[in-house]
């Protein structure tokens, strides 16, 4: 089983590792460096895919046979020759503030320094209105965090799921609402990928980890992000969440919602959030991405050019 070398890869493996050996089947846990790891240049700039090709190279070659990734961090594009074998349960979806001194989004005084280097939670922070100043960052988790300790800035925004899964979920000062911070398509998921044509592996892998409603909640999510044409680290937000409604006969069924956002040009060209949300049936979650994601582009998503939006 193929990892990054990161603290969060090793514990996302890790899991997916237990789960496997809890069947019976051995595991072998092999470190692979990504460009992503050793440069520390904004994600924008070195383009979607930085942690994830790496580790499909490695599976293409057959050094490894299984990987795990961030479903966040994969490209939008199928790969040739790649089965995406599982998704399992997802963790909690939602962003997270780690801030000094205990404080919450709303206790930060305007001129507070927050953060991020995510276009998304920039735009989605800027359009709180909380004159917050937003200080660009990389690095993972732990030389973020560093950050507010050492008192250079106020609060970061992190995922909630990379926070618990690295055991520091206690750092978090307030768990980000969606309604004012959706978070990435796919945040808190897994993909589990194996070649394709490694039916054995492959059926192995998604009886023991794959989710229905996870994976009918991403797809929704990630075919709004296609149909924006948009990579990784656009400032685009979804969040699709399994609810229960009534049919025409009131019956009990379970359909998904679906919460998006994107950048549009708002007055003076700043940059504004546009949002929506719609409702359909759980086998329809790749056509509900597509539908919000036309609605989104008819309230003026997209009307902004360039890569790093
Ligand atoms: N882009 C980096 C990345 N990829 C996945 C996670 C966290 C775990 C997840 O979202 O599943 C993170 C860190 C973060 O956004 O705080």
């Amino acid at each position: 089983m193929g990892t990054r070398g990161s603290k969060l890869a090793l514990a996302q493996t890790g899991t997916v590792a237990d789960a496997l050996r809890a069947t019976g089947a051995e595991v072998e846990i092999v470190k692979v460096t990504t460009p992503g790891d050793q440069s520390s240049a904004p994600i924008p700039t070195i383009g979607v895919g930085v942690f994830t090709s790496a580790l499909r190279e490695a599976l293409q070659r057959n050094e490894v046979d299984v990987i795990v990734h961030s479903y966040k961090d994969l490209p939008t594009a199928p790969e040739p020759g790649i089965t995406l074998a599982a998704v399992p349960p997802r963790e909690d979806p939602r962003d997270a503030l780690v801030a000094r001194d205990g404080l919450t989004l709303g206790e930060l005084l305007p001129g507070s320094k927050v953060g991020t280097g995510s276009p998304r939670r920039t735009a989605q922070l800027q359009a709180l209105g909380l004159g917050l100043e937003i200080v660009p960052i990389r690095g993972n988790i732990d030389t973020r965090m560093r950050k507010v300790s050492d008192g250079e800035l106020d609060a970061v925004v992190l995922a909630r799921a990379g926070l618990a899964r690295i055991g520091r979920a206690e750092a978090i000062t307030e768990t980000l609402d969606p309604i004012q911070m959706l978070p990435a398509p796919a945040q808190g998921a897994l993909a589990v990928e194996c070649r394709a044509g490694d039916v054995d592996l492959e059926q192995l892998l998604r009886s023991t980890l794959d989710d229905e409603g996870t994976r009918a909640a991403v797809t929704a999510e990630r075919s709004l992000l296609a149909a924006l044409e948009a990579g990784c680290s656009a400032p685009v937000g979804a969040l699709a969440e399994i609810v229960e409604d009534l049919d025409a006969e009131g019956k009990v069924v379970e359909r998904i919602s679906l919460r998006g956002t994107a950048a549009a040009e708002g007055e003076n060209g700043a940059v504004d959030m546009v949002r929506a949300i719609a409702l359909a049936d759980k086998d329809q979650a790749a056509q509900l991405g597509k539908d919000l994601a036309a609605e989104l582009l008819d309230l003026g998503a997209g009307a902004l050019s360039g890569p790093a939006q």
